[in-house]
């Protein structure tokens, strides 16, 4: 028997509601005594011949003054009922009791108290359990139905701590969640989120029901039908008073859907596609985003609260031919620069990853229509360069500092005020090397303290052009500015330290939009325009590393990656990988869509340690955790300098792959501005990928040469930019298990 978190429970009303917390508590053994109240004799025998509850009265007088400190009196009656239970209450139960109440409308029920008692006693607790059916009576009283479920409750100042607490202990003994709001907001959401849709459904089947044709519509009524209106069952009496009871908060929210179902109404006169497909596809992407929240997968900001832990079984080689998926970088900007086209773009390999998506829902917020993804495919109904529209609030990207900073540039140039937010790990990440070139072109940008997100963009500035020598070498940044000298005036110029990735460069080209390269500096000038395109996204060569590494540490490892992007400001990867000795031969080149792509295979030969050219860093950027594995794999010592831009990634990539590999027992010591790494061999153990992708996928491919498990924990975010990772190497031959909490 569990600890007793209430003496006796008395449930006023014994229907649906009442009769699931009764028989819940009863299960569970949490409370001495269940006593039900019903109005009717009949609903008090069924209550006790079903075992709802321990015994049923016709009124709460009869057992009020049984009633004392740890006894609570739950009030499950429809919501107008509600005043007049507590005048009764008032008159006959002592002010130690605990009173709570599960109806729907919070607002009308502390009025009914502040009534009753002509004030808020600490006693009263308001309550609400989200966990209602079209079932109702006695007989659906089920024990189960508040696990995991939602319970909100609205305390006040004057509610009294002990009440709470019991109320709150109660809720959760019978496995329900429970939040606390405040009374008029919780009435505002539940208008628009349960109230709207039960009117709706109503008006719905009437409006059918009344129609002469009633009989066939309800005959051939399937699927769409049913699961839309099965709310249209519940209760009339309750939803009559919660209508009545939330009147106020139920109208706006039925105003503003009779304004858009208007608006729908003339799109469909007027066949205006742009305005039914907008419509149609931010609602599926909403309510995808919605339904993969309610099952716990992995979606931008639901993404952070999965657990998600990789162990490696030791030993293995990689072997077969694999596609991975789109780049990340390129589709970011297939996004972006679709958007603002004239016409319609369309894009196909596009990586569904959490990152693009970010992007991808980032303009659906800006009122751009987006079809897709489907299998990697996107159409994008471009909107124009000034076509953009306010978003409705701030724009969240996530794990993405890609989007974050090219989409600054972007937004400084709209006539409308933006702000940009990410996950904790974006969080801290630097964004006035984005801020300080968008101020010198006279935008509004703020940052938080030290330069951190969120990033607030004032709209309407004039943008004038600058020639930005850019102090690190970022493709970022270049972005950033460029993107913003597409509304600067004259002629925007970045010249970098080192040559970066120049996928915008290219991708503007593509779109018509004249891009001009001298030397390091790229400059262009505003008042063109771009022409929709098709986009043909190459594998990602970032996440093609994982396995080029595995294949060239692994014995008995050759493997193929198709259709790979070998840009050669994206190559550093195979340049280095080749200087250590990995056997590496690229074939079936082509240029696709302006970018170089190629089936690169590898071999396992043995590998070196090399002093890595510094001129390969920016080339190889996002590939330094898995050759730091590589390295580790390698004779001798590798040594990498001019790379202290890593310890700004997602993680510290520096530290954080030097703490991992030293767990796993390989001499590894981070420098300020790299690492060296002593070749030997790699244990087993539990290393932190600080919710880093690319550390995570780094050190599972370690496995391949580990002589014990690895545990990789803090893996969901792998989803950001490889959402096929965990089947393509389990596939190519890594013995990977993934474990969820
Ligand atoms: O422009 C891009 O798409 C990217 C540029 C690089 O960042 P930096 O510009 O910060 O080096 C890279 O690390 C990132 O994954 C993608
Ligand atoms: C650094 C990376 O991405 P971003 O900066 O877009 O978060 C990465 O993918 O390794």
């Amino acid at each position: 028997m569990l600890e007793t978190c209430v003496n006796r429970l008395v449930v006023v009303g014994i229907g649906l509601i009442g009769g699931s917390l009764a028989a819940a508590l009863k299960q569970v053994g949490a409370c001495r005594e269940v006593i039900g109240v019903a109005r009717r004799e009949q609903t008090c025998l069924d209550a006790v011949r079903l075992g709802v509850v321990d015994r049923a009265v016709l009124s709460i007088e009869e057992v009020a003054g049984e009633l004392t400190a740890g006894d609570v009196i739950f009030i499950a009656v429809p919501t107008l009922t509600v005043e007049a239970i507590l005048q009764r209450i008032k008159r006959c139960v002592s002010p130690e009791v605990t009173i709570t109440d599960g109806a729907s409308v919070k607002g009308s029920v502390m009025s009914a108290v502040a009534a009753a008692y002509g004030c808020l006693p600490p006693q009263f607790v308001g309550g609400h359990p989200i966990a209602g059916s079209e079932q109702s009576g006695v007989e659906a009283s089920n024990p189960e139905l508040y696990k995991d479920h939602r319970v909100i409750i609205t305390p006040t100042p004057e509610t009294g701590d002990e009440h709470l607490k019991r109320v709150v202990a109660m809720w959760q003994v019978v496995g329900a969640e429970v939040l606390s709001m405040p009374v008029e907001e919780h009435d505002e959401v539940l208008a628009a989120t349960s109230h709207l849709p039960h009117v709706i459904a109503y008006s719905l089947v009437d409006t059918l029901a009344h129609d002469s044709e009633n009989e066939n519509i309800f005959r051939y009524a399937a699927g769409g039908f049913r699961d839309f209106t099965r709310i249209a069952s519940s209760d009339p009496v309750m939803w009559h008073d919660i209508m009545k009871a939330n009147k106020d908060s139920v109208l706006t929210a039925l105003d503003l859907f009779s304004e858009n179902l208007h608006r729908l109404r003339s799109a469909i006169a007027s066949e205006d596609s742009e305005h039914l497909l907008g419509v149609f596809t931010r609602a599926k992407a909403a309510r995808d985003h919605f339904t993969k929240m309610l099952t716990k997968q992995a979606y931008s900001s639901s993404m952070q609260d999965q657990e998600i832990t990789y162990t490696v079984k030791p030993g293995g080689s990689v072997s077969g031919e694999l596609r991975v998926p789109g780049d990340k970088s390129i589709s970011h900007r297939s996004i972006m620069l679709g958007s603002l086209a004239d016409g319609i773009t369309e894009v196909e390999g596009f990586l569904e990853g959490e990152d693009a998506l970010a992007t991808l829902q980032a303009f659906r917020d800006m009122g751009v229509v987006i079809e897709g993804p489907e299998q990697g495919r996107v159409r994008i109904h471009g909107v124009g360069l000034k076509g953009l529209q306010a978003p409705p609030g701030p724009l969240y990207v996530g794990n993405s500092g890609t989007s974050m900073r090219l989409l600054s540039g972007l937004l400084a140039g709209q006539s409308f005020d933006s702000e940009l937010t990410g996950d904790e790990s974006l969080s801290k990440r630097p964004m006035n090397r984005v801020a300080n070139p968008l101020r010198e072109m006279g935008a509004y940008i703020e940052t938080a303290e030290g330069g951190l997100p969120p990033v607030k963009i004032k709209g309407g500035a004039r943008l004038k052009a600058i020639d930005y020598q850019m102090p690190m070498a970022s493709a970022q940044v270049k972005s950033c500015v460029l993107l913003a000298g597409l509304y600067a005036e004259g002629e925007t110029r970045v010249t970098e330290p080192a040559p970066t990735r120049d996928h915008t460069e290219r991708m503007l080209t593509g779109f018509g939009y004249p891009v001009q390269r001298a030397g390091a500096t790229a400059s262009l000038k505003s008042g063109g325009s771009l022409s929709a395109t098709k986009i043909e996204v190459p594998a990602d060569i970032s996440s093609a590393t994982f396995f080029m590494v595995a294949a060239a540490i692994a014995p008995g490892s050759d493997v193929t990656l198709t259709h790979v992007g070998i840009n050669p400001t994206r190559d550093g990867v195979i340049n280095i990988l080749r200087l250590m000795g990995a056997d590496i031969t690229l074939s079936n080149q082509r240029e696709v869509g302006g970018e170089p792509v190629a089936d690169i295979r590898v071999k396992y030969a043995p590998l070196k340690g090399i002093h890595v050219p510094e001129d390969q860093v920016p080339l190889a950027i996002d590939e330094f955790p898995a050759l730091f594995v590589a390295a580790a794999c390698a004779e001798g010592k590798t040594v990498l300098t001019g790379a202290e831009e890593l310890r700004v990634k997602e993680s510290d990539r520096i530290q954080v792959m030097a703490d991992g590999l030293v767990t796993l027992g390989v001499r590894a010591e981070a420098t300020p501005d790299g690492i060296i790494i002593e070749g030997g061999p790699i244990g087993g153990g539990e290393v932190e990928s600080h919710g880093d992708h690319r550390i995570a996928m780094s050190f599972t491919v370690a496995g391949l040469r580990a002589t014990d498990d690895i545990v990789v924990k803090n893996c969901a975010n792998v989803a950001t930019s490889f959402p096929t990772f965990i089947e393509l190497a389990q596939q190519a031959g890594i013995h990977l298990a993934v474990s969820e909490a």
